[in-house]
Order: C-alpha cells, then sequence, then structure tokens
C-alpha cells in the first residue's frame, strides 16, 4: 500500500495564553479565524498535508496551552518536537517580555538544537501595538533565529500560497529568500 505521506514534521507552538497560537493553526489548517476565545486545556493539534517537488509532507502542529497551570503537561511534548513556534501578541508588551521565559523552557525540556521561530501575531492591530518590530527583530538576532509578524484574522503570513514550502522546511534550510514564511 502507497504510504501516505513522504515526510513527517512535527511543530509545537507556545507562547502566553491568548496571544492567538489556536487561530494561527486554525488559519494555517482550517484557513479559518474565530473572535471568540476558547483557552486550550492543555494540548491539541492539527494536520495539514501539503506537497512540495511532489513530496507528500505531513505537518503535525501542536497547540500548548498557555496557561501556567499546565505547564507541566506542555513541556512534556517539547522533546518530541523538530520545531517550535515562540509566539507573542504585538499589543501585549508582557506577552514579548515573556518570551525570555519561553525561550528558557525550550532550553530546559526541548531536544538540543531543536529549529525555533519567533512569532509577533495579531499584525492586524497596528493602532494598538506595544511591541515594535524592531525590538523583536533585534531579540530574534540575539537568538539566532527568524523572526514574522503575523495576523491570524487578515492571514497575513499564515498563507500557504508563498514559498510552498512547510515552515520547517524554512526552518532548516534558513532560506532567506522566502521572507514569508508558512505558517507564521
Ligand atoms: N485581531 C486579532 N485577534 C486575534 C488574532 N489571533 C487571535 N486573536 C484573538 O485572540 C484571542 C485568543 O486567541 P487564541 O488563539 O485562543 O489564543 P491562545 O494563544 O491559543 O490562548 P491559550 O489557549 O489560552 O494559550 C481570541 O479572541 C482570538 O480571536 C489575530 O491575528 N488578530
Amino acid at each position: 500500500m502507497a504510504k501516505a505521506y513522504d515526510h513527517l514534521f512535527k511543530l509545537l507552538l507556545i507562547g502566553d495564553s491568548g496571544v492567538g497560537k489556536t487561530c494561527l493553526i486554525i488559519r494555517f489548517a482550517e484557513d479559518n479565524f474565530n473572535n471568540t476565545y476558547i483557552s486550550t486545556i492543555g494540548i491539541d493539534f492539527k494536520i495539514r498535508t501539503v506537497d512540495i517537488e511532489g513530496k507528500k509532507i505531513k505537518l503535525q502542529v501542536w497547540d500548548t496551552a498557555g496557561q501556567e497551570r499546565f505547564k507541566t503537561i506542555t513541556t512534556a511534548y517539547y522533546r518530541g518536537a523538530m520545531g517550535i513556534i515562540l509566539v507573542y501578541d504585538i499589543t501585549d508588551e508582557k506577552s514579548f517580555e515573556n518570551i525570555q521565559n519561553w525561550m528558557k523552557s525550550i532550553k530546559e525540556n526541548a531536544s538540543a538544537g531543536v529549529e525555533r521561530l519567533l512569532l509577533g501575531n495579531k499584525s492586524d492591530m497596528e493602532a494598538k501595538r506595544k511591541v515594535p518590530g524592531e525590538q523583536a527583530d533585534k531579540l530574534a538576532r540575539e537568538h539566532g533565529i527568524r523572526f514574522f509578524e503575523t495576523s491570524a484574522k487578515s492571514s497575513m503570513n499564515v498563507d500557504e500560497g508563498n514559498s510552498g514550502k512547510p515552515p520547517s522546511a524554512d526552518l532548516k534550510t534558513g532560506d532567506k529568500k522566502n521572507a514569508k514564511c508558512s505558517l507564521g
């Protein structure tokens, strides 16, 4: 029987509660958005298969609860991830400051050398912006990782129609040409 996919990538989204992790995944996997806020309980995942140069790439995207009380559950999933996406909200300074803590959590719980990516979500809310893009860009550079601003609401940078590569492919190759990222 033919295999359902050629490659499997496991990605994990982390970040403070309410920054939009679930919405980003729903936009990415189902091209949908909802304004209602239902906080994630523990952990959840969605799957999307993309076709790249004739290869079927299965993306398993894990959604973690941002709330502190779920930390023991969520950190247990770090080790299995090939890529970890750190998300903050551009209208919420605290969520950006906490990125340092999420970085620390990766160091303590994930496999050494795991690929990381920083996303500043809710870019559609420019009028309420608290975190300048330059500041996040600087932080990303300090950690040697890539950074994008996204909007799960408007789809900005959560679009499959750019490079055609999954985020993990860009993460792995560090392909700077594809300035957009498929998930972020
Ligand atoms: N304007 C705007 N609102 C967004 C965006 N992404 C998410 N939201 C809203 O922000 C709220 C929280 O979104 P979630 O995706 O549930 O946040 P989360 O990070 O998964 O939260 P936890 O599950 O508690 O960790 C919801 O009311 C969403 O509608 C965005 O890009 N733009």
